[in-house]
């Protein structure tokens, strides 16, 4: 199977989910979470009608008080991170996703074990290999970002099948979040 295929063949499994569904009980066991606790910084993103609604998990944040830093694409296949206080100012931006607003300057990501990462993906190998978009942004950040990450997939696109590159981020089990809560 090609990326291209795989990534078609997870498109048609998540059209069949309830993403506010999904989002809102990832959301629940997010927060249940101590890195979620812990953490005083999150690098989230805004999701797509076809990714688990991360609008709960935005709005929480901010809402104890976190700093909020959501991705700006920057480039081909880069992406950079502002600091948002308020949802309200998120404008609609690369491929329809709401993003910060030109005027708000990126910043560089704090380090350290209150940082915590969200990353989106299309689905994930059993074994712990994402499957992205295919613009390698995730793959070009996480390979020099440091911090807790945690992979938000739901349930039914933790597959047992998906084609590898050497260059994709692996996650354990113990980094991999559905809506039933971590794989491990
Ligand atoms: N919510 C969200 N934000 C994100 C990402 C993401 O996966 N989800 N990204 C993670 O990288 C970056 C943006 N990358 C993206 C890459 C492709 C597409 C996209 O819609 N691609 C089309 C196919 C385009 C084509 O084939 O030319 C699609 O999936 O239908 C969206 C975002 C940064 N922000
Ligand atoms: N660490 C990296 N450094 C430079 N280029 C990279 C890196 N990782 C991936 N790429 C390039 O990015 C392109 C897309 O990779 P891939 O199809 O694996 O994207 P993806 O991980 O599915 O997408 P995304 O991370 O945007 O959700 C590939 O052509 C690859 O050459």
């Amino acid at each position: 199977m090609t990326k291209r295929e795989a990534r078609a063949r997870a498109k048609a499994l998540r059209a069949a989910l309830n993403m506010q569904t999904t989002g809102r009980d990832m959301a629940k066991a997010l927060f249940a979470l101590p890195c979620w606790q812990k953490a005083d910084t999150v690098l989230a993103f805004a999701s797509l009608p076809d990714e688990p609604n991360t609008w709960p998990i935005l709005q929480r944040a901010l809402a104890d008080g976190k700093r909020l830093l959501l991705p700006r694409v920057s480039g081909a296949g880069r992406m950079e991170w502002v600091e948002i206080p308020d949802l309200a100012l998120l404008r609609q931006g690369a491929y329809g996703i709401p993003e910060p607003p030109g005027d708000l300057l990126a910043v560089c990501p704090p380090e350290g074990d209150r940082t915590l990462l969200l990353i989106p993906c299309l689905a994930v190998r059993s074994d712990g290999v994402r499957l992205g978009r295919g613009g390698g942004y995730y793959d070009r950040f996480l390979a020099h970002a440091k911090g807790k990450r945690l992979l938000l997939c739901p349930a039914a696109l933790v597959l047992p099948d998906l084609p590898a590159d050497g260059w994709d981020i692996r996650f354990s089990p113990d980094e991999i979040l559905t809506e039933k809560g971590l794989l491990q």
